[in-house]
């Protein structure tokens, strides 16, 4: 578990984090999205202990970093791919880490085979890998000290969609056993396709947190009988709100199993039963991500 409680973070004038709360759960993966400069990495690095907060606090498994007695063991970090020893082979600097963490050679093998590096790729330089390779890299080195808890900046950045759907199953294997995963992104599709739940950063503050179904539907569900009126009147008499789609579903405010056992109890055969579209999140986010844009934007005049 970790746990934020009303992290601020100021650089001078700039409040790159501001009264940020949120917490990430065992058993589930916990996508962070913000567009650039939201206030995402100063976030995860005061949760590894590589800043301090100007107030507030993190907390891995119920202590700050800096007194956990073996954060090599408990927490594995994986924040800059791309800062790994270009000098060094992925196999040389895993071999550092194990020695560092004092655990025995054969666990360089064991998470080279977790993260899909070979052998043959184990032996060249980092310089040589390409930045999907780096990341499997990174993977591993935050993986090699059998951590439960893992913070990941961008991980995902420069996989192509069969490595990120690789590591959404490493990373949902990691969660079923029990584990703890925050990661960032300023994707949105991506923290779609790995994350349990969402928090959304906008300078600096949380703007929108949930489990990602319900983020993305706004909570609400889609059904659909042959008889669209008296599947409506169904749901209202179970006391949910429903309104008909144009093309003959029904929208309603309860959830799956909510909507499932009216439509039984009515004695409606449903069609279709899912979670409805467009909460409003991507809306949100495109919002954000434009006027962090328009913030960074070249002013008229300056060179293309
Ligand atoms: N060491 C620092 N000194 C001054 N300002 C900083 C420092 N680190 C971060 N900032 C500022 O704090 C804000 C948040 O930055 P941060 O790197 O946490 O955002 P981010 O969401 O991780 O974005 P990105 O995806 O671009 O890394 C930005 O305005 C950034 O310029």
């Amino acid at each position: 578990m970790i746990i934020i409680d009303a992290l601020t973070k100021r650089y001078g004038d700039v409040t790159a984090v501001d009264d940020v709360s949120f917490r990430a759960e065992p058993g589930r993966v916990t996508g962070f999205l913000g567009p650039n400069g939201a206030g995402k990495s100063t976030t995860l690095r005061i949760v590894v202990g590589l800043a301090g907060p100007t107030s507030g606090s993190a907390t891995v498994l119920g202590r700050r970093y800096v007194d956990l007695p073996n954060p090599g063991l408990e927490i594995g970090v994986l924040l800059d791919a791309s800062a790994q020893h270009g000098g060094r082979t992925g196999r040389e600097t895993l071999v550092l880490g194990q020695r560092t963490l004092g655990l025995p050679g054969a666990r360089v093998d064991e998470v080279l085979e977790l993260v899909g590096l070979t052998r043959a790729e184990s032996r060249r330089r980092v310089r040589d890998y390409s930045l999907g390779m780096r990341q499997r890299l990174g993977l591993a080195t935050a993986l090699l000290g059998d951590p439960r808890v893992l913070v990941l900046d961008e991980p995902a950045n420069g996989l192509d969609p069969a490595g990120i759907r690789w590591m959404r199953d490493l990373l949902r294997t990691f969660a079923d056993d029990g584990g703890t995963v925050l990661l960032s992104s300023h994707l949105l599709a991506e923290i779609e396709m790995i994350a349990d739940d969402i928090v959304m950063i906008g300078g600096g503050r949380i703007v929108a947190s949930g489990t990602t179904t319900g983020l993305l539907s706004g909570g609400e569900t889609l059904v659909r009988a042959d008889d669209a009126g008296a599947l409506a009147a169904a749901l209202r008499a179970a006391g949910l709100d429903a309104a008909a789609t144009a093309d003959g579903a029904v929208r309603t405010d309860g959830d799956l199993a909510a909507v499932g056992r009216a439509a039984f109890a009515a004695g409606l055969a449903v069609t279709e039963l899912r979670t409805a579209d467009g909460g409003g999140l991507e809306d949100m986010f495109l919002e954000l991500t434009a006027s962090t844009q328009r913030e960074t934007a070249p002013t008229q005049g300056a060179a293309a």
